[in-house]
């Protein structure tokens, strides 16, 4: 029998090898050498070796967080459970180690070795993006799908590609994601996003799921959920206060984000819609443990589960958006509020941000993960892939 994933596949190689019979690059995929080759879904051995001598071809130092968690996975993997006494509290090194170790309990081995491929994998294709984004210099515009922004101690990602009503493409994902580390770095005070033209965003571009490569849909949905969790992480990690503001209609993935934002501001001509049911899809960004949070279990439903789409001033009924400003006035309103914030002291503000965040951000971590998980199985299922059949059929794509 053939699947929808097959027929999508047949397409997608199709547009690959294109009118000049030349295959297109795929540029994620080429930047995860540990997964080409590696069909298994258990990780071996093998895979755990590659993974250890591809970190050390690491250029940049992935910081300490990142090493404490690669060494506890890697000891896990190899000797199991931490069963070492704890070091002596003023021993700060190794007790952060003894931390991180005990810290995976009775992970199984093989499952920490599969997370430590996956996450040397997954930073690995980070680090070695197709063409990096600018990081934003004070004042400074990098032009392009995603325009990055930096003034009056405001960092601005806005989405930018409004004759696609802002639709999030693979390299724009990856672009945020380095707008993100830079803006953790640089001296604003506030990360803003927004949308330019008619929408905030429309969501993941659909057209993501068309190209495959060499391994098939499998391959392409493993990839896709290892970098779709860490660029939810970036959101779940980044140190200052997030603000979007929403300048129009909202869909999928730009909705469901808005669970780990700080301030949330709408026009009132934004809507909120998670359209997930009749693509085939299930939550992601956290929203299966934000929404029902902030909004109680029954209102989250209506929305992740039957895509009842809100409109903005619902929304803030519902605790997603913080306030909804008149259309005309939204863009003078909202940035005179967002320059007054800026005034504050900025390391209690960080202080505040870092405080409020810190009690949930391993939940947000283990959600994020398990979303994923569930979407990996989704986007191979027949009710996926028909829907994006339909939807670029619709728009003569096909
Ligand atoms: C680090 C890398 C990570 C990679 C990870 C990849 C996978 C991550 C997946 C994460 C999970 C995300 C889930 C979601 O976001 S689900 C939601 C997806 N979005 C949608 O379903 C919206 C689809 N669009 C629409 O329904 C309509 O277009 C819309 C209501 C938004 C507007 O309708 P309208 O009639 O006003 O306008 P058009 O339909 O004519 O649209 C104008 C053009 O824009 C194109 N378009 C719009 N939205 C999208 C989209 N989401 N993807 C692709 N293209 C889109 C549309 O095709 C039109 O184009 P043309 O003018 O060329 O026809």
């Amino acid at each position: 029998m053939t699947t929808m994933a097959q027929v999508i596949c047949g397409l997608a190689r199709r547009w690959c090898f294109g009118a000049l019979g030349s295959p297109l690059q795929v540029p994620c995929l080429q930047a995860l050498p540990l997964h080409l080759g590696r069909t298994a879904t258990r990780a071996s051995q093998r895979d755990l070796e590659n993974a250890v001598h591809q970190v050390k071809l690491w250029k940049k130092d992935p910081g300490n967080e990142v090493k404490l968690k690669l060494y506890a996975l890697y000891k896990q993997a190899t000797e199991g459970p931490c069963n070492l006494p704890k070091p002596d509290m003023m021993d700060l090194v190794n007790k952060a180690k003894w931390d991180a170790w005990s810290a995976l309990g009775s992970l199984p081995k093989e499952t920490a070795r599969e997370n430590y491929v996956d996450l040397v994998s997954s930073l690995s294709a980070a680090s070695e993006p197709p063409s990096p984004a600018k990081p934003a210099a004070d004042g400074e515009q990098a032009g392009g799908d995603l325009v990055v922004t930096s003034e009056n101690h405001i960092t601005t990602i806005t989405f930018n590609r409004p004759a696609k009503k802002n639709a999030i493409t693979t390299k724009m994902y990856q672009d945020i994601m380095l707008a993100l580390q830079a803006a953790s770095k640089d001296d604003s005070v506030l990360t803003v996003l927004t949308g330019n033209g008619e929408y905030y965003c429309s969501g993941n571009d659909l057209t993501n799921f068309t190209d495959i490569p060499p391994g098939g849909p499998e391959e392409k949905a493993r990839t896709n959920a290892i970098l779709l969790r860490e660029f939810v992480d970036c959101f779940i990690d980044f140190p200052k206060p997030l603000v979007a503001v929403v300048n129009g209609p909202a869909v999928g993935i730009s909705v469901t984000l808005l669970g780990l934002f700080d301030l949330v501001y709408a026009s009132d001509r934004a809507t909120f819609h998670t359209p997930f049911g009749p693509l085939g899809l299930s939550p992601e960004g956290c929203s299966s443990y934000t929404f029902p949070k902030m909004m109680g279990p029954s209102k989250a439903a209506e929305m992740l589960i039957f895509g009842r789409k809100l409109t903005a001033q619902e929304a803030c009924a519902q605790g997603l958006v913080t306030e909804v400003f008149p259309d005309s006035t939204f863009q003078k309103e909202v940035w005179t509020r967002l320059r007054a914030y800026t005034k504050l002291p900025p390391n209690a503000v960080r202080t505040s941000r870092e405080v409020m965040r810190s009690k949930g951000r391993e939940r947000l971590h283990a959600v994020n993960a398990e979303e994923c998980g569930a979407l990996q199985q989704r986007w191979l299922s027949e009710e996926c892939t028909s829907a994006v059949v339909r939807f670029l059929s619709r728009r003569g794509k096909l």
